[in-house]
């Protein structure tokens, strides 16, 4: 199923047509959209499990929480919440630009400035973004002026270093024998980081029809892990082991960390790689910053023999990350891989 634009609710008088026709009249462009009629009304996640980084226990609630969700909330970072609110704040500054001076930065190919298109394959969601390839090389970022650079390189470093910890209890609960197995992977040379602001604009019609729109469709995301954080506007939704959807309560103090595929692979799938999306209610822009771990393209990605049990047999061929990017990156949001 490939990615569904507006979705509205079943007590939607408008129909299916009647509200394309909105959509088509607003934006000519959006012609060939698919619409899906009525999402479930989505129950809140408000057990989501909660990682205290300073309490004893973390490294077991971890891997409990990778176990049963592949998703959970970090609190006890330590990360100051100005160096969050200033990368917010240069990001809707940027944002906030005209149109023009957005799409004559630098258009995603992928890294750069998107909007509303979402990857190679013809996604379409009602977002616009700014993708950056995690680099030391400073003339990565010279399309953005001197605040918005140091406020996210500041961010970056703050989150590289909360990755280290996350990824370090990981392998201490999971009882690997080096602690630094994950961290290395994805922090050492040459590791494949990805750094992405997203923004979901306010679209005041929608309360009027009691829709939503599909800021981002259903995937998982294909590296290690990604630690996600956001303003307080709502709008994720994970997908729990029994397929049902539940709607993350947002928490501008915390962040979340999605397991990936590559982390699915190799623990050979006792945790799963957490199926997840966006849905924009249009009441209040929603503003994301999200870094995906991957490893560097030459490492090669297989379920590691320490954590298989006796006679457990390998659900995984080995591949170097490179290949399983350019393998995931043919595919739509909403596949399964
Ligand atoms: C539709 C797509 C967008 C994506 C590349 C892909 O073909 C499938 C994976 C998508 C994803 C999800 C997580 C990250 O946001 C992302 C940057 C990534 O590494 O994989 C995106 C890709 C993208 O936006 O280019
Ligand atoms: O913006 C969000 O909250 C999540 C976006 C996401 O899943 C992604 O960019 O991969
Ligand atoms: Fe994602």
């Amino acid at each position: 199923m490939h990615t569904p634009f507006l979705l509205c609710s079943t007590s939607n008088a408008w129909s299916t047509a009647s509200v394309s026709a909105m959509v088509v009249l607003a934006n000519p462009a959006l012609d060939a959209i698919p619409i899906l009629s009525s999402p479930k009304p989505c129950a809140c996640f408000s057990t989501v499990p909660v990682v205290d980084l300073s309490m004893p226990g973390a490294a077991e609630a971890l891997v409990r929480a990778c176990d049963d969700f592949g998703f959970f909330k970090i609190a006890g970072h330590g990360i100051p919440m100005e160096l969050m609110q200033k990368l917010e704040a240069e990001a809707l500054r940027f944002f906030h630009f005209p149109q023009a001076d957005k799409e004559k930065t630098r258009p995603a190919d992928p890294f750069g400035y998107g909007n509303k298109q979402i990857g190679p394959n013809g996604d379409i969601g009602w977002v616009e973004y700014l993708l950056f390839a995690v680099t030391a090389d400073p003339s990565a970022y010279t399309y953005m002026d001197c605040s918005f650079r140091s406020a996210l390189l500041d961010f970056m470093l703050s989150v590289r270093k909360l990755a280290r910890e996350v990824l370090e209890l990981m392998a201490e609960g999971l009882k690997l024998e080096k602690r630094e197995f994950f961290s290395n992977l994805v922090l050492g040379d040459g590791s494949d980081g990805i750094f992405r602001l997203n923004h979901y604009p306010k679209f005041p019609l929608l309360e009027k029809f009691n829709c939503s729109l599909t800021g981002f469709g259903e995937h998982t995301d294909p590296q290690l892990i990604s630690i996600l954080r956001s303003n307080n506007s709502a709008g994720l939704q994970i997908s729990l082991r029994d397929g049902s959807w539940v709607s993350v309560p947002p928490d501008s103090e915390s962040f979340f960390i999605n397991v990936g595929d590559t982390l699915q692979v190799l623990t050979n799938g006792r945790f799963k790689s957490v199926r997840h999306r966006v849905l924009a209610n249009g009441s209040k822009p929603r503003i994301s910053m999200i870094y995906f771990f991957g490893a560097a393209p030459t490492e090669k990605i297989a379920p590691l023999e320490e954590l298989m049990g006796e006679g457990e047999r390998s659900k995984y061929r080995e591949f170097t990350w490179s290949e399983y990017k350019k393998g995931a990156y043919k595919t739509r949001l909403g596949d399964y891989r």
